[in-house]
């Protein structure tokens, strides 16, 4: 195994920065650069093959077994600026017993030393692009492993099922002394139930992790985009006295009370002969089809219909011209929007509550499939006699598909997707 190294902190300017190396030769490059043996803690000066002075670093030393990836790591603690990231960079490339590592091999190490499992590599990609603080406690809380818990549990439940089964075919000839089949069913229908559960919130963890939609629509005029900009505290698109300004759909990405949100400024409803106005119409119609919440801005005369729905927002425009006691938001004035932000923010967080700690549409595939299975053994649990071995066939393959949640069975395949997404470095 190849000893590698990169900066494990972000490029530029910084109080410090902090390079990694991991790997068996770890130590001894070290020992060069600081001219001395690598002691657990120890401010050092290092230097160039040449001898030159490259910058004095705190060096901390983890033995095989006790470090991150599980092998021996060194870590250089250096001042932060590029120039001395940049020279001592050269001079580990050029030491023949070292290599740059790839995007997400140190973390790929980490998991190969069973250091972390599957689902808590994917919890820690997510915790690094982690910008809002709700996709920080759903990252936190997949990666600290409690997703590889609940697996467990269910492969507990699922194994214990099959041996109640298998034991029935091991007796086949003879009587069996008590029927299994109320605690296997017992078993089943909890595990499926709970993994049916946890498969339904996969969905929203999606949104969660790549930000929800909220399209503003409504007619011509009524002020969508003087929300918009008001809403994203900035001039970010055109308003006018003219019906039709806007034509194309403006995304702008915020963080809405801790939750990542794609706001969408749209082009006004209406029936038009412009062609472009036409083709800004259905975009807007078909986005906002597709969005999570659509937030319907309307005209004083309009009626406001009173069964909404948790995925629709009625408000009135231009609060500022009708006078007070009506429920309404104004863009130009800001009246109403905090109010229109709590609401969206609590239909929101409603669904944010069916999330659970499966968060990827791997994970949800590997449940609809354990899912898929458990129903067959419920199925044939009703029916007579003879069935032993298909239960069983089923129940093993329900639990080759937990298994592939956390990685205990052959991944392979999804390594390189899920470390593509890594940076170096980590
Ligand atoms: N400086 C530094 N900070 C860091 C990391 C790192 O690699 N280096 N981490 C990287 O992601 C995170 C912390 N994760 C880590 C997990 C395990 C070990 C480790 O060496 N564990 C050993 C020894 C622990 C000890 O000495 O107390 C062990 O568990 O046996 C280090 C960091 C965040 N902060
Ligand atoms: N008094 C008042 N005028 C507003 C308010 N919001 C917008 N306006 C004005 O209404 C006109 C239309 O505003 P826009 O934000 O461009 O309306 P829009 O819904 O985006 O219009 P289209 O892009 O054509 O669909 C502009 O002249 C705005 O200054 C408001 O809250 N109060
Ligand atoms: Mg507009």
């Amino acid at each position: 195994m190849d000893t590698i190294f990169a900066l494990a902190t972000a490029r530029g300017r910084a109080g410090v920065a902090v390079i990694r190396l991991s790997g068996a030769a770890a130590l001894g490059a070290s020992a060069r650069l600081m001219r001395s043996v690598p002691v657990a803690r120890g401010v050092r000066q290092l230097h160039d093959a040449e001898g030159a002075l490259l910058d004095e670093a705190l060096v901390l030393q983890f033995p095989e077994g006790r470090s991150f990836t599980g092998e021996p790591v060194i870590e250089l603690h250096l001042h932060g600026s590029p120039a001395v990231v940049a020279a001592v960079l050269r001079v580990l490339g050029n030491d023949p017993q070292l290599r740059a590592a790839e995007p997400g091999e140190f973390t790929r190490r980490a998991l190969e030393n069973g250091r972390l499992d599957l689902a808590q590599v994917e919890g820690l990609a997510d915790l690094i692009d982690a910008e809002t603080d709700a996709q920080r406690r759903q990252a936190v809380r997949v990666f600290s492993g409690a997703l590889g818990e609940i697996a467990e549990s269910w492969r507990v439940r699922l194994i214990r099922a099959a041996a109640l089964i298998e034991a029935t075919i091991d007796f086949a000839d003879e009587e069996v002394p008590v029927d299994v089949t109320p605690e296997v069913r017992e078993l089943v229908q909890g595990v499926r139930r709970e993994m049916h559960r946890e498969s339904e919130g996969v969905r929203v963890a999606e949104r969660l992790r790549d930000g929800f939609e909220v399209a503003i629509i409504g007619e011509p005029n009524v002020g969508k985009s003087t929300l918009l900009n008001r809403l994203a505290g900035r001039d970010v698109a055109i308003t006018s006295e003219i019906a039709g300004t806007t034509r194309d759909v403006i995304e702008v990405r915020m963080d809405l009370e801790g939750l990542p949100v794609t706001l969408l400024d749209t082009a006004g409803l209406r029936d038009t002969d412009d062609i472009v106005e036409g083709i800004g119409v259905s975009r807007a119609r078909a986005r906002a089809e597709e969005a999570d919440i659509r937030v319907h801005m309307l005209d004083s005369d309009d009626d406001i219909p009173q069964d909404a729905g948790d995925s629709d927002i009625y408000v009135r425009s231009k609060a500022d011209l009708l006078g007070p006691g009506v429920a309404a938001v104004s863009g130009k004035t800001g009246a109403g929007v905090d109010q229109l932000v709590a609401r969206i923010s609590s239909l929101l967080q409603e669904r944010v509550a069916s999330v659970g700690v499966a968060m990827k549409e791997r994970h949800r595939v590997a449940m609809v499939q354990a899912v898929g299975y458990l129903t067959n053994v419920e199925e044939s649990l009703d029916l007579e006699d003879g069935m032993a071995d298909l239960l069983a066939e089923d129940l093993r393959s329900a639990i080759r598909a937990v298994d592939s949640l956390v990685g205990r069975v052959d991944v392979e395949h999804v390594l390189d997707e899920i470390f593509a997404s890594f940076c170096i470095g980590k």
